[in-house]
This record gives C-alpha cells, structure tokens and sequence, in this order.
C-alpha cells in the first residue's frame, strides 16, 4: 500500500526560517512561489533575464533576482524551468554558486533518474511533483484545496530530507489533499507514461481522430467537435467527481451499451501493446535520449506540431464556437 501523508503529517518547521529559491517563473515556478509566499515562507525568485517571467513576477510583488543571485542566498534551491534546460542552469549557475550543503529540489525526476545532474554528496535531494497543472496548483491553493503531489527523497545526508520535502508540499497546499511517497524512478517513469499515453498525447490523438473520422464520413465539423472534443471535459468532469462508475450512471443505457463493448473494440490489445512499447523506451532511457536530441536540435518537431495543431481543422472550428461555448460556462 501507498504511504500517504496529508497535513497533520505535515510541519511547516523545517523551512520556516530557511530562504528558499524558486528557479523559473512559468507553469509551476509561479504557482509554487505564490503558494509558498502565502504559507508565510521565505521566497526569492531567481530567473535568467529581464523577460516575461521577471515582469510577471515583479507584477505578483515579488523582486525577482539573477539565478545566480538567488542561489547564492538559497538553502533550498527549486527547479521549476524546464527539464532540458536544467542541466545547464545547474551546472552554470548553480553548482558554481551554491552554498555547501543546500538543498536541491525538483518537480519531475528527469534530471536526476536520467543522471543529467550530479549534485554534491553535501546536499539533500528531493522532489515534491505536483500531479496536475501549475494553474491548477495556484487555483486550488487560492480556493483552500491542494493538487495531491509525489514526494521522493534521492539524497539524505541530513536526514530530514523527507520532512523537508513534506513541509514543501504543505507550502503549495499538496497536502491538504494528499501526498504519496514514491522514487524518482517511479514517479519519472510514470509521469512520462501518463502525459505520453492518456493525458497530453492519448487524450489529443483519440479526440482528433474520432473528429477526423467524423469530417471524413461528411459530417459538420461543428457538430463532430461538440461530440468528440468540447463535450469530453463533461465527461471527464463527472469521472473526476464520481469515477467511471459515477460516468457510467450518468449516460443512457444505449451509451452504456455502446461504450462497454466498442470502447474496448477501439481501444484494443494492439493499442495496449503500444503503450507497453511507449513504456519500455521511456525504462530504457531511450526516449530522453530521443528527446534530448531533440531538443539539441532546437525542438523541430515540437515547432511543427504545435503549427500543424494550431491550423488544423480542429482548432479552426474550436475558434469559431469559441463564443457559443464562452456564452454557455456557468456564470459563477
Ligand atoms: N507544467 C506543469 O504543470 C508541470 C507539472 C508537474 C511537474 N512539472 C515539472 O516542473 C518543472 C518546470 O516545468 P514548467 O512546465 O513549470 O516549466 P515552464 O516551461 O513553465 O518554465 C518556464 C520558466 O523557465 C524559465 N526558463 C526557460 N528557459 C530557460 C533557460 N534557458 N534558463 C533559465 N530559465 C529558463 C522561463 O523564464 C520561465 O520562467 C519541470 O521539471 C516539469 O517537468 C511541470
Ligand atoms: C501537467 C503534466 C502533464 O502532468 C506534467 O507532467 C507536465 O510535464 O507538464
Ligand atoms: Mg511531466
Ligand atoms: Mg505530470
């Protein structure tokens, strides 16, 4: 079984009186710096340049510093940029600049499983992975709840390294939900699994081709994307509250019916199959190394995914229902 802490497991103490350096002021670095602020913690935000983040963080009342700068004060140190770019700041910004024995902190085991980082044996090393979107983890926060989170400790030489990185998950409100103890093998493994398979790369692909298929057979595309894609957050709402079984009372019998026996006629052993193959290259460490490669090669294929999604038929009907389906979210 899973060992799960939520807040009375929980103590802010061990960093109360610690300066803790947020590294990046995107997705997640500006949710965890606000949550962290707002849990009464010590917060400097540390970023390359003068940019968008700066002025975002600058907007939010904080004084955002050079990485180098705010690592130079830090006892803990968190890498909220992104995973490729991590290595380098580490190596560059960090390692040069920290103080001995400060901790290290992440938010996915990319760089540490994949040993693209090699910290000192003088520092804690730890994660707290939120799972779900940094948007989210401030919205939660805001409205008193918390994204549950996974928390990993890598290197111990203080011993409190799981305090530490509990009273962290207590900073972004994790724990008011629940947080579970994992690895860093298990939690970079399973991540990339899920965002590759289901929740970024399955999701997308099965809603496109069940629209594409729709369009093809001579169907509205304004009618195939209220069906395969607008109507899935509905959907996907109601499994979050009541699970599938919840779901499954919810759609009539002929839904039911349809989706029990084609459900498992689309999504069949063949696909199941694929997903072990996705697995296999993400243990073998053989998709960082595709995507380190990639990004080596400044992310051409990310570029041209992102256009061909943005100019697809999907996205060209999604903005032309885009005030029918802003007119009809509820109001409050
Ligand atoms: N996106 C999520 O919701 C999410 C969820 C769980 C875990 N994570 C993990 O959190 C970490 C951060 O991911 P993210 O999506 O929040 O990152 P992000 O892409 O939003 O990071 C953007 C921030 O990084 C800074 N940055 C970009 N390039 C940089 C560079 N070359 N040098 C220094 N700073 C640079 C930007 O200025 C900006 O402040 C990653 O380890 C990721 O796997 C992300
Ligand atoms: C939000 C996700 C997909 O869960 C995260 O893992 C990421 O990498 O952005
Ligand atoms: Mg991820
Ligand atoms: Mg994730």
């Amino acid at each position: 079984m899973a060992k799960i802490y939520t807040d009375q497991d929980a103590s802010l103490d061990p960093i109360k009186d610690k300066k803790i350096a947020v590294l990046g002021y995107g997705n997640q670095g500006r949710a965890w710096a606000l949550n962290l602020r707002d849990s009464g913690l010590n917060v400097i935000v540390g970023l390359e340049r003068e940019g968008n983040s700066w002025k975002q963080a600058v907007q939010d009342g904080f004084q955002p510093v050079h990485t180098e700068d705010a690592v130079k004060q830090a006892d803990i140190i968190i890498f909220l940029i992104p995973d490729m770019v991590q290595r380098y700041v580490y190596r560059e910004k960090v390692q040069p600049n920290m103080k001995e024995g400060a901790d290290l902190v992440f938010a996915h085991g990319f760089n540490i499983h994949y040993k693209l980082i090699d910290p000192p044996s003088t520092s804690d090393v730890y994660m707290v992975a939120p799972k779900g979107p940094g948007a989210t983890v401030r919205d939660f926060y805001t409205k008193g709840g918390g994204v549950p989170a996974l928390v990993a400790v890598q290197q111990n030489p203080s011993g409190k390294a799981l305090e530490k990185a509990l009273a962290i998950a207590k900073g972004i409100g994790a724990t008011r939900a629940g947080v579970i103890e994992t690895t860093f093998k298990e939690e970079t493994e399973t991540d990339l699994f899920g965002e590759q398979t289901t929740l970024v790369g399955g999701v997308m692909e099965l809603m496109r081709s069940a629209f594409r298929t729709l369009v093809e057979l001579g169907y509205q595309p304004e009618v195939a994307y209220f069906e395969t894609i607008n109507e899935m957050k509905m959907i996907v709402d109601i499994i979050y509250e009541k699970g599938f079984t919840g779901m499954l009372k919810a759609v009539s019998d002929t839904a039911k019916y349809g989706g029990l026996t084609v459900g498992k006629f689309v999504i069949n052993e063949e696909v199941r199959k694929r997903m072990l193959e996705a697995a296999e290259k993400i243990r073998s460490g053989k998709f960082a190394e595709e995507w380190i490669e990639e990004y080596n090669r400044g992310s051409p294929t990310i570029k041209e995914g992102l256009e061909e999604i943005e100019n697809s038929l999907e996205e060209q009907t999604r903005r032309r229902l885009k005030e029918i389906i802003e007119r009809g979210k509820p109001k409050s």
